[in-house]
């Protein structure tokens, strides 16, 4: 997408740090403990969600030191935009078979938590023995899928506000930020 430089900078230069890049690796280090609990015996298979959970997974993967195998899948409904659609788009399904493993699904955030729970219906249509959602974020509010919808594990939880940084896009850009940001006004 092509956006106004200045625009960008604007944006980036006046939104609100949520949290730093030490706190983000401290909440990842929480998350690789708690994956670890879980499956240091299963040699699970953990699918990154495209574009948004690249850099979560990045920080993620070397803090887990038992057998795992990644592969990724790009499913998206905000396509550019900062409000999304509720039909999810599959851009890249799986490579690797999913029939008896352990998934875990890694994405940058829940949201309404829609694209996170179509991911989990496809995982287990396609045979997986157990699916397991592990986000950076959750952003708090009450429009949730479902109520009371969460990650299976959970790195921060952020306030209503469109997010970018770590990931999560503004409008195609900033998923280099480092830290989470509030974009204001
Ligand atoms: O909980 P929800 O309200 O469904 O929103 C969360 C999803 O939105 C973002 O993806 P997006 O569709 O923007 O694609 P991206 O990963 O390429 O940014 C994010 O990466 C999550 O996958
Ligand atoms: N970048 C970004 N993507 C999202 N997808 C759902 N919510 C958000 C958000 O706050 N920021």
């Amino acid at each position: 997408m092509s956006l106004d430089r200045e625009h960008l900078l604007r944006v980036r230069d006046s939104a609100r740090q949520l949290y730093d890049m030490a706190q983000i690796d401290a909440a990842v280090t929480r998350v690789a403990d708690a994956m670890t609990a879980r499956y240091n015996d299963s040699n699970p298979l953990l699918l990154t969600v495209m574009n948004g959970g690249v850099v979560f997974a990045g920080r993620l993967l070397t803090e887990l030191s038992f057998p795992l195998e990644i592969d990724y899948l790009h499913a998206t409904r905000y396509t550019g935009e900062t409000s999304g659609n509720d039909e999810i788009q599959w851009i890249v399904t799986p490579g690797i078979n999913l029939a008896g493993r352990d998934v875990v699904i890694l994405d940058d955030i829940l949201d309404v938590g829609t694209t996170l729970l179509a991911i989990v219906e496809a995982c287990k249509a396609q045979g997986a023995a157990s699916v397991a959602t592990a986000v950076l974020v959750d952003k708090v509010h009450d429009r949730k899928a479902q109520p009371g919808l969460k990650a299976d594990f959970t790195g921060v939880e952020a306030e209503d506000a469109y997010l970018f940084g770590c990931g999560m896009d503004y409008k195609g850009f900033w998923r280099n930020a480092p830290g989470i940001y509030a974009v204001e006004g």
